[in-house]
């Protein structure tokens, strides 16, 4: 059933708040289950839709899941069996293609169809091409399937073109088992690469310089199963800062790992925003109007192409005109024709918004266009006055992990209600007769 969010907002956020398992750590740690062919628990998982259709998948492919309520999933690998990819849930989410680096590891034979994921623009995946056959995979596209083959894999150099999180992650995947040393140039350092690369080690990989943007990975014979607890998800954490920041409320963001949070802290201090440091806490205080900042959005450590949207709604009631760079996506603002019928001001030039702050925002029906737009729009409906109806909000399920619940324990007024509208491209019956 379609369900819809209904925000009464104005409300300042106060109080404590836990951030969950790490959506794009889990989404990788996942396929890579399958390069142990052996029993694996991982602990704090978040209960979000990738997760759960992962894990169907994982069972789709012959492996022994289960998961309980505390997010700890128990995966037996031994059973899976080779594949011939039509598994049509991989085409709703963007981490399907780990299953490529994974069982081409464990196989070295691997179909998976080609991944979804956010409509945040141009997503190719030429990179993880490049890396996988520099190992020595014959990799093609067919029939909708994204498909590789390998006599061996063999450690290679891989350079990236571009920074990429999903192809560094992907090469680590099929490099673990490879032949020899694969050394990736130019990888990722977000901390999702690193905490895929600790699970790898923990199962009995050689991985390191993880976090550094030159990573080894030295291949073993063996993998074995392990216990593993997932990090904190660093854009949970941020989603969480930025509400209670746009509320001018006073929030403790618990579960977090501060140094995680570094380029999105330093920004709300710009703005005037109080941000105190705990061991594995966060408390955002705002008493005032923020002022403008501008951001650009970069690999980690720079500013998370992941929290752009929601930044951009808290600086659209900011002091002054700030300038919001998106370096990584270019489809990455459809959030702010949805915050316009909000009152937001903001114009759009290619890849630069352009934000003069206004006084408040102001309730409307929107619709969540993508996982992060969502999360985006759940802000504004939180800063406004009156009521914002949010819906297509199946997005933000892929992502947050019931997030309603963590912000009506924050004294948001929030609930998620069926959504009776038709969809946009449902057939519509009109009857005019008398
Ligand atoms: C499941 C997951 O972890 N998703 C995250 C991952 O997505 P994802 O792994 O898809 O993003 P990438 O880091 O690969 O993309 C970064 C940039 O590289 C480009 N590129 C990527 C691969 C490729 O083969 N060729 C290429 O040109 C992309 O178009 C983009 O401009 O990192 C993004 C950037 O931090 C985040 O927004 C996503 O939340
Ligand atoms: C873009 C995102 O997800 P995905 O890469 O899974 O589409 C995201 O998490 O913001």
């Amino acid at each position: 059933m379609k369900e819809k969010f209904v925000i009464r907002g104005g409300k300042a956020l106060r109080g404590s708040v836990s951030v969950g398992g790490a959506k794009n750590a889990a989404v990788a740690i996942l396929p890579a289950t399958i390069l142990a062919e052996d029993v694996c628990t991982i602990e704090n998982l978040p209960r979000i839709d990738d997760v759960l259709i992962l894990l169907n998948i994982l069972q789709q492919m012959g492996a022994k899941v289960s998961l309980d309520e505390e997010g700890t999933a128990t995966i037996d690998t031994t059973g899976v069996r080779r594949t011939d990819g039509k598994i049509n849930l991989a085409k709703r989410l963007r981490a399907s293609y780990y299953f490529v680096g994974a069982l081409l590891g464990r196989f070295s034979d691997a179909a998976i169809y080609l991944p979804g994921g956010c409509a945040i623009g141009r997503r190719p995946i030429d990179l993880h091409i490049k890396g996988l056959s520099a190992l020595g995979a014959n990799v093609h596209i067919e029939n909708g399937l994204l498909m590789a083959k390998a006599e061996e894999l063999v450690g290679k150099d891989v350079y990236l073109d571009q920074v990429s999180v999903g192809a560094t992650i992907n090469i680590m995947l099929a490099a673990a088992k490879a032949q020899g040393t694969t050394t990736i140039v130019n990888a990722a350092k977000e901390p999702h690469v690193v905490d895929v690369a600790n699970f790898l080690n923990c199962m009995g990989a050689k991985v390191k310089g993880a976090g550094t943007d030159i990573i080894k990975v030295r291949g073993v014979e063996k993998l074995h199963g392990c216990s593993y607890s997932v990090i904190p998800d660093q854009i949970e954490a941020g989603t969480l800062m930025i509400a209670a920041a746009a509320t001018r409320g006073d929030v403790t963001v618990q579960n977090v790992i501060p140094t995680h949070m570094d380029a999105l802290t330093a920004k709300l201090l710009e703005m005037g925003v109080e941000v105190e440091e705990g061991d594995d806490s966060l408390r955002v205080r705002c008493t005032k109007r923020p002022r403008r900042v501008s951001i650009k959005t970069l690999p980690y450590p720079g500013f998370p192409t992941d929290l752009q949207q929601p930044a951009t709604v808290l600086l659209s009631t900011a002091e002054g005109t700030s300038v919001i760079v998106e370096n990584i996506f270019e489809s990455r603002f459809k959030h702010i024709d949805e915050i316009r019928r909000m009152g937001a001001n903001v114009t759009i030039d290619d890849r630069v918004a352009v934000v003069e702050g206004v006084e408040k925002l102001t309730g409307a029906p929107v619709r969540a266009s993508d996982l992060r737009a969502g999360a985006a729009l759940i802000v504004a409906g939180l800063m406004a006055d009156g009521v914002t109806e949010i819906t297509n909000i199946k997005y933000i399920d892929r992502g947050y992990d019931h997030i309603e619940k963590k912000l009506i324990a924050l004294g948001a007024d929030i609930s998620r209600v069926p959504d009776e509208e038709p969809e946009d491209d449902e057939e519509l019956h009109f009857d005019f007769s008398k």
